[in-house]
């Protein structure tokens, strides 16, 4: 028995999602287009087993129907599908950047024997089109499903074994509450990087050393105002409620710094940016790419010199490989807690007993 999965959209995400599913047991996949030139460039590529301008031929008989078009076209698509005869126990599902609308359609359409589960690989590019797909994309991300409560646990579980080939790992969320958070951590820095930009790029029309002396610091915070203008334009009116809410706590942290120079506070300064470095330091360290998920384990140490080498060397006697350190916790007189991570499951257990042996306290 085949598995035929429709994907609409056959992009930088749409693209990647095929590759991760072309070629697997019993997997056929169909990629849909709105234009010609877009059949040419996924089938000339390898992205899918087979391409087309109908969306009726696309969809029938379709077990797994993905929509991967700018988030503006994903209800007229939602709509246009539910009018067509689908295979019963079709699961549709998207990858669209925002979640909640997308759900409140799926639930007015009351679709009958198809499912609709949202859906969000949190990982991306600035890059757009088929041209920049690639299978190695969503490795290790998060991947966001936001199934409405009428979804039977099996279609939830069948979407969920499917996506394993994409190696990302699942999270289930309330669609509201996935617009909140990544507008925050990803829609508002887009508009910022894009600001930035334009900031100064205008700077530059006047002295062009801007563009010339910019390295760095300037590059690293603004990759992503290279991103797809008509993606963004669709991501960012949808959430627009969320990120008017983000904007205005934007100020506010502006503000405080406008007054923090005006008035010379080098200690609130200096206290800006100890903060900023605790929370980022605490950030998932999620590499995406041909790397294997790491398998990490904590360990309670005393912040003193040597305890990094001290700990390594100990493993390392065991022969136990270790890929990563890092103290999380590390302020004067206080207990620290160090990651240790692993490639190998069984690495991460051979550790945990020679720490444990060691008077070490170990957590997962
Ligand atoms: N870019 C990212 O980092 C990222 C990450 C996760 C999710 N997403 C979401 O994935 C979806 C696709 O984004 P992408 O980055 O792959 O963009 P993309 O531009 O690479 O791909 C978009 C695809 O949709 C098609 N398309 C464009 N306009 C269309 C229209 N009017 N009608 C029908 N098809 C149309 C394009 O031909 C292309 O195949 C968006 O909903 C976006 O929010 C993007
Ligand atoms: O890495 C990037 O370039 C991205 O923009 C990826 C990113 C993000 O902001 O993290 C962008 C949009 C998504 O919907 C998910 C991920």
């Amino acid at each position: 028995m085949t598995t035929k999965i429709a994907v609409f959209g056959v992009g930088l995400i749409g693209g990647s999602l095929a590759l991760c599913l072309k070629g697997k047991p019993g997997i056929t996949v169909v990629g849909h287009a709105h234009k010609a030139e877009e059949l040419e460039k996924m089938l000339s590529r390898g992205v899918v087993d087979a391409a087309t301008l109908s969306m009726e031929e696309a969809a029938a008989d379709a077990d797994f129907i993905f929509l991967c078009v700018p988030v503006g076209m994903l209800e007229p698509y939602l709509l246009k599908l539910s009018q067509l005869p689908l295979k019963p126990g079709c699961i549709i599902s998207d990858v669209g950047s925002t979640k909640a609308s997308i759900a409140a359609c799926a639930k007015s359409l009351n679709l009958k024997d198809v499912y609709f589960i949202g859906g969000h690989p949190m990982a991306g590019s600035e890059r757009s089109g088929v041209e920049a797909a690639t299978q190695l994309l969503f490795e290790n991300a998060f991947y966001v499903l936001t199934p409405s409560d009428n979804v039977p646990e099996e279609a939830y579980a069948r979407l969920e074994k499917l996506l394993d080939y994409t190696r990302a790992q699942m999270v289930r969320m309330d669609p509201e509450l996935h617009d909140e958070i990544v507008g925050a951590i990803s829609h508002l820095p887009h508009i910022i990087a894009v600001a930035l930009v334009n900031q100064i790029s205008e700077y530059n029309h006047l002295n062009p050393l801007y563009r010339m002396l910019a390295a760095g610091g300037f590059r690293d915070i603004t990759r992503i105002a290279s991103s797809e203008p008509i993606v963004w334009r669709d991501i960012l009116l949808n959430n627009r409620k969320v990120l008017l809410n983000l904007l205005q706590d934007w100020n506010h942290g502006i503000e405080h710094f406008i007054q923090l120079l005006i008035s010379e506070d080098g200690e609130g300064i200096k206290e800006a940016f100890q903060k900023a470095n605790i929370f980022r330091a605490e950030l998932p360290d999620r590499r995406k790419g041909i790397i294997n998920p790491l398998f990490d384990i904590y360990v309670d140490v005393p912040d003193h010199p040597g305890i990094i080498g001290k700990i390594a060397t100990e493993l390392g006697s065991h022969n136990i490989n270790l890929s990563n350190i890092q103290i999380i916790e590390n302020r004067e007189d206080v207990q620290g807690v160090m990651r240790l991570s692993f490639r190998q499951e069984s690495d991460m257990e051979r550790a945990k007993v020679v720490l444990n042996s060691l008077n070490y306290k170990v957590f997962v």
